[in-house]
C-alpha cells in the first residue's frame, strides 16, 4: 500500500466516524427515551445554594417596584406587624418583614413599625454596614 492511499484511508474512515456519530446524536435528540440525560438537561443549571429569606426578599422587592414605586404615609403605617413590617427611612419605604427575624437588635425594630424610623436608623447602635444591606429591602419612595 502507498503511503498516499494509506493517508486517504485513514482519513476517509475518520470523516466516516465522525458522520456516524453526528447521525447517532441527531438521531438520539429526536427520539423519546434515548439519551434521556441529554433530552431533560435543563437550559441553565440551577445553583444548588438554599435561597436565603435576604435573596428572596430582594426578588419580591424588585416586583413590587416594578409595579407600584410611590406610597403614602397611610399605606405605610398598615404595615406594621411582623407578617408585614414597612420603614419609612430617608423618604423612602423599605419593606423589611423578612429582616425582623434576623435583627441583631431584635423587637426594637418595631419602634417606629409603619411609621418614619429615620432617626433610629441613623442611631449609633447601627455599625456602617446597614447601609450596605438597606437597599436589599427598597420598595418605593414616600409621596411628598
Ligand atoms: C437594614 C437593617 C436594619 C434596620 C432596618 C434596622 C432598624 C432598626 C430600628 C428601626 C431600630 C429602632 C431604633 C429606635 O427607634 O430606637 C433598631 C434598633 C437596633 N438595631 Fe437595628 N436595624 C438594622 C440592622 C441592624 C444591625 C446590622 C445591627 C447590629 C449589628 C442592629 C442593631 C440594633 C440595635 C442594637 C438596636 C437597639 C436595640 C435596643 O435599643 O433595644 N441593627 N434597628
Amino acid at each position: 500500500m502507498s503511503v498516499l492511499s494509506f493517508w486517504t484511508g485513514l482519513i476517509a474512515l475518520v470523516l466516516l466516524v465522525v458522520l456516524v456519530r453526528h447521525q447517532q446524536r441527531q438521531r438520539s435528540a429526536r427520539q423519546p427515551g434515548m439519551r434521556p440525560e441529554r433530552r431533560n438537561e435543563p437550559a441553565y443549571v440551577a445553583s444548588t445554594k438554599p435561597v436565603t429569606h435576604q435573596a428572596a426578599n430582594i426578588a419580591v422587592n424588585r416586583a413590587e417596584t416594578r409595579t407600584k414605586t410611590v406610597y403614602t404615609t397611610e399605606e405605610v403605617s398598615r404595615h406594621c406587624t411582623r407578617e408585614s413590617l414597612w420603614l419609612i427611612i430617608d423618604g423612602r419605604v423599605y419593606d423589611v418583614t423578612s429582616y425582623v427575624d434576623h435583627h441583631p437588635g431584635g423587637d426594637a425594630i418595631f419602634r417606629n413599625a409603619g411609621r418614619d424610623s429615620s432617626a433610629g436608623f441613623h442611631g449609633d447602635q447601627h455599625p456602617e454596614k446597614v447601609n450596605e444591606i438597606i437597599p436589599d429591602f427598597y420598595i418605593g419612595d414616600l409621596k411628598q
